[in-house]
């Protein structure tokens, strides 16, 4: 049975994420300890595929899945889940709010309750753990008093209770999630899908628009754009960006071609069903058909067949 990897320890957001992205097909989910951890082991081949957060509605985007994406050799994506995000506090059995010191949680977690924690435990002091659910069996070990999880995380960490539940500092927070494969047949175009890659532009004057442009001429909706740097050198950067569309689309494909003479680097992170399942809105000048008559009118001019 095919091993798919995710941000472990049982528990977490990313495993009930991972489980709704592979529930059509039989296979068994193995945790790792980071994100990068489980993404080289997609690229070793240990695994087929790896479940891992990308962005949330109210922290932003993980940075731990975004640089693990694009660092050694090529991954993509071919699949996209939203997952609503809400938070319990888990602590020992008869352990009173007052006496909790030290809460544990997933630095993302975090991030989205710091106003909850400002208000309820005011005088407790936040520890990062690899993940919520790698905080709450540490409050199970008995290394801190309480841990920011997932509302599944109790299933998996018996010994716990839950002191509180429905903590959210932003009511309706998502998390988006990714399934990443080595890159192989890529998944069917279905009309509302989002393509992602990541560019380096050169730092001279209007690079950065001149590359938004190739994408609003082709009529390219661009959901998201982030920069990361390039570590290498000060200064320097890496575009992340997502659009509608799928590569196999004409306005894409051509679009992605003018990234490609561009930039000095181009990602490919994939093309894949958007969770929401809305389609993209395409102008006429930007459909199928209106790249087809264009390429078909300049081969007849090519041949020689213009009348
Ligand atoms: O620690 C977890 O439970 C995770 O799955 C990670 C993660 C994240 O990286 O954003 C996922 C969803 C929540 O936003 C909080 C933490």
């Amino acid at each position: 049975m095919p091993q798919i990897a995710y941000l472990g320890p049982p528990g977490t957001f990313t495993e009930q994420a991972t489980r709704q992205l592979t529930w059509d097909f039989d296979a068994e989910l193995r945790p790792f300890e980071t994100v990068p951890l489980a993404l080289a082991a997609v690229r070793s081949g240990m695994v087929l595929a790896a479940g891992a957060p990308v962005e949330n509605s109210v922290e932003g985007s993980v940075p731990a899945t975004l640089d693990a994406m694009t660092t050694d050799e090529p991954l993509v994506a071919v699949q996209e889940a939203l997952l609503p995000v809400q938070f319990d506090l888990l602590g020992r059995p008869g352990i009173a709010m007052s006496e909790i010191s030290t809460v544990a949680s997933h630095p993302h977690a975090l991030a989205q309750v710091r106003r909850w924690l400002a208000e309820n435990l005011p005088g407790a002091s936040v520890r990062a753990t690899s993940s919520t659910a790698a905080g709450a069996a540490a409050v199970a070990a008995g290394e801190f008093d309480a841990a920011i999880s997932a509302p599944v995380a109790i299933e998996h960490y018996p010994s716990l209770v839950r002191l509180a539940s429905g903590i959210a500092d932003v009511r309706d927070a998502v998390t988006r999630f990714l399934l990443v494969r080595r890159p192989g047949a890529l998944p069917d175009p279905t009309g509302a899908d989002r393509t992602s890659v990541c560019a380096v532009i050169s730092d001279e004057v209007g690079t950065l628009a001149e590359m938004l442009t190739e994408l609003s001429l082709r009529g390219v909706n661009l959901s998201r754009i982030e920069s990361r740097p390039l570590r290498e050198r000060f200064g320097e950067y890496r575009f992340f960006l997502d659009f509608d569309g799928h590569v196999a689309d004409a306005r894409i494909g051509d679009a992605l071609t003018a990234l490609r003479r561009r930039c000095s680097t181009v990602w490919f992170l994939g093309s894949y069903p958007k969770a929401d399942r809305s389609p993209a809105s395409v102008r006429p000048t930007a459909s199928e058909q209106a790249f087809q008559v264009s390429a078909g009118w300049l081969e007849d001019i090519r041949a020689g067949r213009l009348a």
